[in-house]
This record gives C-alpha cells, sequence and structure tokens, in this order.
C-alpha cells in the first residue's frame, strides 16, 4: 500500500488553447493519514486540483496520482464533496442515503451517514433534497462522502454555508472518523480560523504554484515573526515586512540563528498569520518541505 495520499509532478492545466494556466509546475507529495489544508486566493487553483485529485479533470502536463494510482482508478476509495454539493433534487433526502448505498455496496456505512442526516442535523428523511437549505444539503452531502467510508477525503470549502453550531459538530465528527480510520483529508478553505486546531499539512497555492507545502507545525516554526526597531533583516528570507515609524513588522524565514536584537520581539507566528503574510506577497520565494517533495524534487534539492 502507498504510503503517499496525493503525488503532484509538474501538474499544469489550461482551460482551453488560449487560457490562462490555473495550476502550473505544480509538484507536491501528501503523505496518507493526513488533514491537509489547502489556501490560496480566489482563482488560486485550488478547486482546479481537488477536481483532478477526485479524477473529473486530466492534466494538459504533468500527472497527479492518488493512493498510489491513476485518480480514475482510485475513485471507489476517494469521496469528493464539490463547492456547488450537487445532488439529485428530486430525490427525497432517505432515497439520497440509500442511492449512496447502492452506488458503494461494499463500502457503505450507513450509521455514520444516518447519524450526520438524521441525529445531529435533524432532517427529515422524506424531505426532498431541492427543498433543504444550502447548509442542509452541505449536511447530505458530507453524509454521502462519509458513509462511502473513503481512503482520501477530498472537500472544496465544505463548511462555507453551514452556521457556526453546524460548523463546529460537522468538523468535529469529520476529525473524529478521520482520526478512526485514517483517512486522509484534504480541504480547501478560506477561513483560516476553522482551520486551526484541526489541520496538521498546509499547501498554500497562490497564481496556480505551490507556495508552501509541508507539515503546519513545521512550516509554522520555519517562520519567525519579529516586531522592533528597523533593522537589516540580512541574511534571513523576508516574506513580508511593514514600517510604521521606526518599528519594523516582518515574517522571515530565518537563515541561521535570528535573534531581534534587545529591543525586539520574535515568536512563531499562527496558522493566519502564516497564510495571510504569504498571500499578500504573492512573490515570496516557494518553501516545499522535505516531508512534501516529491521523489524528484528530493534528489535535485
Ligand atoms: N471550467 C473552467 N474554464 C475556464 N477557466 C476555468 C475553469 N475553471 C477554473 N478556471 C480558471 O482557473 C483558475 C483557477 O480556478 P479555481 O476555481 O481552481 O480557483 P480556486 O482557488 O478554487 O478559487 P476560489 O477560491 O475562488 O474558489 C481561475 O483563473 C479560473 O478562472
Amino acid at each position: 500500500m502507498s504510503d503517499t495520499a496525493m503525488e503532484a509532478a509538474g501538474l499544469g492545466k489550461r482551460f482551453g488553447r488560449r487560457g490562462g494556466w490555473a495550476l502550473h509546475e505544480c509538484s507536491f507529495r501528501l503523505p496518507t493519514g493526513r488533514v491537509c489544508a489547502v489556501v490560496g486566493p480566489n482563482g488560486a487553483g485550488k478547486s482546479t486540483l481537488l477536481a483532478h485529485a477526485a479524477g473529473l479533470l486530466a492534466p494538459t502536463e504533468g500527472s497527479l496520482t492518488v493512493l498510489g494510482s491513476h485518480p480514475a482508478a482510485a475513485r471507489e476509495r476517494i469521496a469528493y464533496v464539490a463547492q456547488n454539493k450537487p445532488l439529485y433534487p428530486q430525490l427525497t433526502v432517505a432515497q439520497t442515503l440509500r442511492l449512496g448505498h447502492e452506488l458503494n455496496p461494499a463500502r457503505w456505512d450507513a450509521s455514520v451517514a444516518e447519524r450526520i442526516t438524521y441525529e445531529n442535523g435533524g432532517l427529515d428523511p422524506k424531505a426532498k433534497v431541492r427543498t433543504l437549505s444550502g447548509g442542509q444539503r452541505t449536511r447530505v452531502a458530507l453524509a454521502l462522502a462519509l458513509g462511502k467510508r473513503p481512503e482520501l477525503l477530498l472537500l472544496d470549502e465544505p463548511m462555507a454555508d453551514l452556521d457556526p453550531l453546524a460548523r463546529h459538530e460537522l468538523m468535529g465528527t469529520l476529525m473524529a472518523e478521520a482520526a478512526q480510520y485514517g483517512t486522509t483529508v484534504v480541504m480547501s478553505s478560506h477561513v483560516v480560523a476553522e482551520l486551526e486546531g484541526s489541520c496538521d499539512y498546509l499547501l498554500l497555492i497562490g497564481g496556480g504554484q505551490v507556495r508552501l507545502a509541508g507539515d503546519l507545525d513545521d512550516l509554522l516554526a520555519a517562520h519567525t515573526l519579529t516586531t522592533g526597531p528597523v533593522r537589516d533583516l540580512t541574511p534571513h528570507t523576508v516574506v513580508e515586512s511593514r514600517t510604521t515609524g521606526r518599528q519594523l513588522t516582518a515574517l522571515i524565514r530565518p537563515q541561521g540563528p535570528f535573534s531581534g536584537g534587545p529591543d525586539a520581539r520574535a515568536t512563531t507566528p499562527s496558522l493566519e498569520e502564516l497564510v495571510l503574510a504569504h498571500l499578500r506577497s504573492p512573490e515570496a520565494p516557494a518553501l516545499i518541505l522535505a516531508s512534501a517533495r516529491t521523489a524528484a524534487q528530493e534528489s535535485a534539492a
């Protein structure tokens, strides 16, 4: 069995001959059993990446493998919740879950699907899907995905239309299920706060390229947030710096020991601080940690 959940090698996607690159020269590796946050600005390529992993798009160049196979060959072991949560509007909730069972007879776990839909969600089994609110449809889509007992769960902004209570409850269920079954979860979101505390791996995409990839703790530890009197930050890599009067605030990647000096503060950034600094500085050099490198990247490093 492969210990790699997803591996991109020079992955590129162009929509149409004249279109720009939605993804370009993306290479990274995601080990199995991780909960990976995929973040990046609007149009960065997050949905395009997830749709490739689900086998719904074919690369223009390079490749993407999931669970050691071509995505189409691994489809039974993958569940994908797309941003628009497509469901059959004319079916009832109960019929939708039954369809989930019929499509996944060998793997279907009715108890988790029913718990999400009925026990906690309070949905009426006889309600037609078309009468459900956006958040209720999300609940059914997540129930179908988790009911499939996937090895790899792909979620494209899954929590966007859930109320805070439902978001908290479903995130808890998701994390408990993932931990119990060793499911790899890849989840895009713009709400960085909801990723903190649940994700242990980070993939930051910008302009169709991988900007940060690796263990979240290691990525955070590779950066320092410093505030203090203006000073030369050479030889450290500066991701973002702002000067207010004589005070400098900067997010850096220390190249060797860093001491901000007696009047400066130097702390490890939070996930939000790390992500915001990279979004504000799209030109900052990429950082792909060893755990996230493909064999080819590793031998080139
Ligand atoms: N079917 C399509 N046809 C043409 N261009 C597309 C198509 N799908 C996506 N794109 C383009 O590819 C780029 C990446 O889009 P994608 O939806 O992957 O971004 P995203 O990071 O998921 O954005 P968001 O955060 O807004 O959901 C964008 O420039 C988008 O316009």
